[in-house]
């Protein structure tokens, strides 16, 4: 038997958490049972109860108290106490069944995705071995990033770092769509949803810091009050910019989390990632729907 599940990462406030409350709550008014692990040892507020709580094993604060931590050497402690520990995650989950789509909320330290081995490790475990748990990452990074076209391929590369190193499917999603509602042109957020090296060259805030600067930028580049303006920045730009356009890995999907669609539209990209409506029986609900319509097909 296949278990299912879905690992809600990204940078920190990327929006993961409410993206999980939305996806349980639109699985429940699709009567689809969900399986909330939080393993975010400093969140503190859920709108919905974990089934797991990392917290009850160990909280960052109480690492950061008793180790002298900061909160980032603090995270790494817990998630290496938690892969000491970790019968504690994969002893509930061996209960949990085929129909249930397990949601895992991840904490935003970044360094999390890009250079610490442990939830490649942690990642293994739950895809291999007795649990077999089907997974796809969902990796969320701002909308407003677009705003700033620098800004949106340093947390494009971080997205493919995560896709890089944990070899799994990956659904990558530009969350809080609303803030960016009317502010750019559905043309041009096209352009961002299959980011090429071409949006660093066409940056609309450049062409005013060309003109702003006249020949002065390309003569006396040193000149420049701000390095992140300057033309050694914008190289770096487009090299890294250019380094994702020949991975050709990352893609985006948008997200609004109060349009339900939305939601439901992210999800159905997660169940094909892992594949979720294969290996469900026929549902009870929906033979009765059937047998109804024949009965009342007989009757006439
Ligand atoms: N406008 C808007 N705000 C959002 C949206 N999603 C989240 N937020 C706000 O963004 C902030 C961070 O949201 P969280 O869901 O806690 O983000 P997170 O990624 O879980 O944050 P960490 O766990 O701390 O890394 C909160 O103030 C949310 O209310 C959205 O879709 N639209
Ligand atoms: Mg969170």
């Amino acid at each position: 038997m296949s278990k299912f599940g879905t690992l809600v990462m990204g940078p920190a406030g990327a929006g993961k958490s409410t993206f999980c409350s939305a996806l349980i709550q639109h699985l429940q008014n699709n009567k689809r049972p969900c399986f909330y692990v939080n393993l975010d040892p400093a969140a503190e507020d859920f709108a919905f109860e974990p089934d797991i709580d990392i917290k009850d094993l160990i909280s960052l604060e109480d690492v950061m108290e008793e180790m002298s931590l900061g909160p980032n050497g603090g995270l790494i402690y817990c998630f290496e106490f938690l892969m000491e520990n970790l019968d504690f995650l994969t002893d509930p989950l061996e209960e949990v069944t085929e129909d249930y789509l397990i949601v895992f909320d991840m904490p935003g330290q970044i360094e999390l995705y890009t250079h610490v081995p442990i939830l490649p490790d942690l990642v293994k475990t739950l895809m291999r071995g007795s649990l077999n748990i089907n997974m796809c990452a969902a990796y969320l990074l701002e909308s407003t990033f677009v705003i700033d076209r620098p800004k949106f391929f340093a947390g494009t590369l971080s997205a493919m770092s995560a896709m890089l190193m944990l070899e799994m499917p990956h659904v990558n999603i530009l969350s809080k769509m609303d803030l960016i509602k009317g502010n750019v042109a559905k043309r041009d957020m096209k352009r961002f949803l299959h980011a090429d090296a071409t949006l660093v060259e066409d940056d609309p805030s450049r062409r005013v810091e060309d003109e702003e600067e006249g020949s002065k930028r390309v003569a006396d580049p040193a000149a420049k009050k701000n390095i992140m303006g300057g033309e050694s920045f914008h190289r770096l730009n487009k090299a890294v910019a250019q380094l994702i356009d020949d991975f050709s890995m990352v893609s985006f999907l948008k997200l609004d989390v109060q349009d339900e669609d939305s939601v439901g539209a992210v999800l159905s990209y997660i169940d094909d990632a892992i594949q979720f409506h294969e290996a469900q029986e026929p549902k009870e609900p929906k033979d009765a729907v059937e047998n109804d319509i024949y009965e009342s097909a007989m009757d006439r």
